[in-house]
């Protein structure tokens, strides 16, 4: 396929133009901050960079009429109206975290979410010290799987490309969900999996969860 990605030049940008080659797909649109080259017509468009770009990306999703593929996080009420909107027309995939291991997570925090009730319930996430947003995305989506409030800690130290530890306790045990992303490939081939599905959609609103379930 050919694919565009805005924020081509960050961490996961780059990672993202070199493993979708790695998969014989090629990048014919990139863009980040004062940059924008355009090649080809992508039939894919590919946005791990700030919530400040959503407004180009989409533009350039309309332009091309294609779908889009989001990872960026600390997206606000207002970017989640304007992508649902966009989403009537064109299939949107977009998660806080492209990971398989976070997503499985999820699903059992949904799961027994009922049977935590009576716990008490914190969650810790460590980043590397460059990222700009806390909590991190993850840690508000893994608030959502369990359908209640958790306080978050968040930690920026180091490399570390993301941890997140949910931990339950009450008067007598205690319980630590944990994952850990030992490299951000694992993020990189959960959107290429995300933009190999969308290709096969219809308009829509998606999450990574709804590419897994097909699998
Ligand atoms: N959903 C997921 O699985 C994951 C999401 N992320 C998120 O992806 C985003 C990027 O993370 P990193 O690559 O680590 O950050 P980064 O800072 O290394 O890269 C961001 C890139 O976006 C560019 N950028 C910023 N504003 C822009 C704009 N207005 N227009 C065009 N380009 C712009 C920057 O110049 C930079 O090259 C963050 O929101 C992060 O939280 C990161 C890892 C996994
Ligand atoms: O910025 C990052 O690095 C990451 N961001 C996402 C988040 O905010 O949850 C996903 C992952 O944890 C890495």
């Amino acid at each position: 396929m050919n694919f565009g990605v805005v924020g081509y030049k960050g961490r996961m940008g780059t990672l993202i133009v070199q493993t979708f080659k790695e998969h014989k797909h090629n990048p014919v649109l990139l863009v980040d901050k004062e940059v924008l080259l355009e090649k080809d017509r992508p039939e894919v468009i590919v946005d791990f960079s700030q919530p400040e770009a959503l407004e180009l990306t989409l533009s350039l999703c309309e332009k091309y009429n294609v779908p889009l593929v989001l990872g960026t996080t600390a997206l606000a009420k207002n970017h989640f109206k304007t992508l649902k909107d966009f989403s009537k027309k064109q299939p949107v995939v977009q998660s806080y975290n492209f990971s398989i291991g976070i997503n499985l997570i999820a699903k059992i925090l949904a799961e027994f979410s009922k049977n935590f009730e009576e716990w008490d319930v914190e969650l810790v996430e460590i980043h590397h010290s460059q990222k700009k947003d806390k909590p991190s995305g993850t840690a508000i989506l893994l608030e959502k799987a369990l359908k209640r409030e958790i306080q978050k800690h968040s930690l920026r130290i180091g490399g570390i490309p993301g941890e997140h530890l949910v931990i339950f306790a009450n008067e007598g045990e205690t319980i630590t969900i944990s994952h850990r992303a030992i490299s951000r490939k694992a993020f990189a081939l959960g959107a290429l999996k995300a933009a190999e599905w969308v290709l096969t959609r219809k308009s829509g609103f998606y999450t990574f969860s709804d590419v897994l379930k097909e699998e």
